[in-house]
């Protein structure tokens, strides 16, 4: 167990970075200099934070209260760097060797070879960096770290240097060599929200240096808690509502001409609220409809991607953007109709506190 409670300040930066995670993998997503990096350095001890704790898996690694900063190489944690951070001028083998360079010859050679077989670098023990693929020197990256047997692995935007088409395969490789070959805690910062969705089992949101939502990716898709974390996790549509009513376990909202139902999930509910609802979760037909939460809408564009299109309509005087597949409705990609009918499922609109400052 990971347990991170810490206040640093850089120049004109605060961070205040609050939360636990256990095994498994955990995304750390936040908009670019939120405070990510920052606070993967103070966890492995190359920044150290003005006050807070920091503890692994019972062992305190910070301690500002008793003046406990155990150094970066004793406290068994892995980093993995945006650029691999590979010695130029080792090869894979030796690349590999450095982190174990304290034991005896044989076990450290043996240990070697078994990490390159399971890292899939067999036959490119002797080559440079230079002379590797940029997957391969991912692997041989993660091959170094991973020898030392850290309790914890930080990966700080491991894929950002690779090209798109190759990110998703490598993604899915690196996945699934973590999850073979490692049992302990990972944390592993991403701008992006499908990577974390993909690679995570939980996900921890940052916002202008602060730690503001941890979950299950589950839970944070479906129930971000400010409108920072809406947005953050690709949410595309929310508007101004102010609740009118409580029906049936619904809020009763009203934005503009639209009376919304939303399904009651959100802790603290004020007389003016910000309603979300993500683009996928919208549903629009041609067929006219007496169902809750379904009403008359008008398209204003079609914006055609490869395998979705996306529709932007008006609604009740609300702009909304629905994701429609191309695969399932090819009837709607044709259709010359203005006027369409929009569902709006109640148990997929969340609400959050509204904040000017938080608005795009
Ligand atoms: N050594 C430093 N001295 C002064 N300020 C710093 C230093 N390192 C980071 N900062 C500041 O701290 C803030 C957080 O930086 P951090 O690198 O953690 O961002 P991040 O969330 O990882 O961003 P990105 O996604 O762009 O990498 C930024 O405003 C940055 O300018």
């Amino acid at each position: 167990m990971l347990e991170v409670s810490i206040n640093k300040t850089m120049g004109n930066f605060s961070l205040h970075s609050s939360f636990s995670s256990d095994r498994g993998v955990l995304g750390i997503l936040g908009s670019s200099g939120c405070g990510k990096s920052l606070t993967l350095k103070c966890i492995a001890g190359l920044h150290s934070p003005d006050k807070g704790k920091i503890k692994l898996n019972g062992k305190e690694l910070f301690n500002s209260d008793v003046k406990v900063n155990i150094p970066p190489r004793k406290r068994n944690i892995g980093y993995v760097f945006q650029n691999y951070a590979l010695f130029p001028h080792l090869t894979v083998y030796k690349n590999i060797a450095y982190g174990v360079k304290h034991l005896d010859k044989k076990i450290r050679h043996d240990k070697v070879i078994e990490m390159i077989g399971k890292m899939q670098l067999s036959g490119f023990e002797n080559r440079y960096p230079s002379q590797l693929s940029g997957g391969q020197q991912q692997r041989a990256a993660l091959a170094r770290t991973l020898i030392t047997d850290p309790e914890l692995l930080l990966l700080d935007e491991p894929f950002s240097a690779l090209d798109s088409h190759i990110k998703h395969l490598l993604e899915k490789e690196l996945l699934s060599v973590i999850r073979n070959n490692y049992h302990g805690i990972v944390l592993l910062v991403t701008h992006n929200i499908e990577e974390a969705y993909r690679l995570c089992d939980r996900i921890l949101i940052f916002d202008k240096g602060r730690s503001i939502q941890i979950g299950s990716k589950e839970e944070i898709i479906r129930s971000p808690s400010t409108l920072t974390a809406a947005r953050i996790t690709g949410c595309k549509n929310y508007f101004d509502v102010d609740i009118i009513g409580e029906e049936d376990g619904c809020f009763i909202t009203k934005s503009k001409g639209l009376i919304l139902r939303a399904s009651k999930t959100a802790a603290e509910v004020q007389s003016k609220m910000v309603a979300g609802v993500r683009a996928h979760d919208l549903h629009i037909s041609s067929k006219f409809t007496n169902e809750l939460n379904t009403f008359e809408c008008e398209i204003i564009e079609k914006i055609e991607g490869i395998f979705s299109t996306s529709i932007i309509v008006n609604c009740e005087g609300n702009i909304f953007q629905v994701e429609v597949s191309k695969h399932n409705c090819p009837h709607l990609m044709g259709c010359k109709c203005k006027k369409l009918m929009l569902h709006i499922p109640e148990d997929r609109v969340f609400l959050v506190k509204g904040d000017q400052n938080e608005r795009i």
